[in-house]
């Protein structure tokens, strides 16, 4: 038995069921969940569910994003129980389980939407916080309708080489370059608070900048980072969000194709996988609601790059919001 550590239902809500001990079980062994935590069926509820959902249906380039929950969650056998840089223990301050992959239509966009909005819906309303594993970006349109629906408007915070603000693609609302303009047509995103942060690469014209800023929109450019610094940008983003409930988004090609080439619509001159994590440890005290990892497609990857960067960053979204919730 290599699945969870102890039996569920026997220990008091205050004592989480941890990942599988890698002094015990070799971190090599046994049916891969994220971190090697518990399966949410092994445990009954969790604080913080990380929720894989292969769906690569909105891509304009390259497919292969399905996949990627399964690769996330083999390159996660890694990462250890201590986070050292935010000081603490995510999978002992709160109850953190894989609750497994929704089952999405390939076939139908549209339906696969609805789906992911009813089922990551559910488990947020078991209260939840839900980090999840995409899927192309497209996934954050029915994530962010479930995000509004417990908290009202939120705050964005969206870190991507793209601006996935453009309005259709061979006619199509739903795809992975549009996901964000729907969230603000449908009156999802708090206006005052949407960031994008690593944008980079060529346009289809001058008026995609004058339209994302319309929709409300700033841009941190990965030059920007560069230029600027972590800290900087960390100050300037904290005081756009405020005390507001956050949803951040990362898409995996915000950073530079050397740190992340599984990737289907990769640019040159991304932030490092060094940057995106300091920045994201610098949220640490904003109110996060949710998150989600998009744009992992392995088969463009070597070595596991981007699939390790992917499960470290979902490792420092999942413990921002342990912090948060064991604070609440
Ligand atoms: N969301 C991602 N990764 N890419 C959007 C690129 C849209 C395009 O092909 O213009
Ligand atoms: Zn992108
Ligand atoms: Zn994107």
């Amino acid at each position: 038995m290599t699945s969870s550590g102890e039996a569920a239902g026997t220990r008091p809500r205050s004592a989480p069921v941890g990942p599988v001990d890698s002094s015990v079980v070799p971190r090599y062994a046994g049916i891969a969940t994220f971190a090697r935590l518990p399966r949410l069926d092994e445990v009954g509820r969790a604080d913080v569910a990380v929720v894989g959902i292969p769906f690569d249906s909105g891509v304009s380039y390259r497919p292969g994003a399905r996949f990627a929950p399964a690769a996330v969650r083999e390159a996660s056998r890694l990462l250890r129980p201590y986070h050292p840089a935010l000081d603490v223990s995510p999978f002992a301050a709160v109850q953190v389980a894989d609750a497994g992959d929704i089952a999405v239509n390939p076939f139908d966009i549209g339906q696969a939407v609805a789906t992911v909005e009813q089922e990551v819906g559910e488990l947020a309303a078991t209260g939840a916080s839900v980090v999840t594993v995409g899927g192309d970006h497209t996934l954050s349109l029915p994530l962010l309708r479930a995000a509004a629906r417990l908290h009202g408007p939120v705050a964005l915070l969206h870190f991507d080489a793209h601006l996935d603000t453009w309005d259709t693609y061979f006619g199509e609302p739903y795809t992975h370059g549009t996901p964000f303009r729907r969230a603000v047509e449908e009156g999802l995103l708090d206006t005052e608070a949407l960031s994008h942060i690593g944008t980079r690469g060529p346009l289809y014209g001058k008026a995609d900048l004058d339209e994302d800023q319309r929709l409300g929109f700033g841009i941190v450019t990965a030059a920007d980072v560069m230029r600027r610094g972590v800290d900087e940008i960390v100050e300037q983003v904290r005081e756009r969000i405020g005390d507001r409930p956050l949803y951040v988004s990362v898409d995996i090609d915000v950073l530079d194709p050397a740190h992340a080439p599984g990737t289907g619509t990769p640019e040159a001159g991304g932030l490092t996988s060094r940057e995106l994590l300091e920045i994201l440890r610098g949220l640490n005290g904003t109110r996060i609601v949710g998150a989600d990892v998009v744009e992992v497609a392995p088969a463009y990857d070597h070595a596991d790059i981007t699939s390790v960067a992917a499960s470290h960053v979902a490792y420092d979204l999942v413990s921002l919001l342990a912090l948060r919730r064991a604070a609440s």
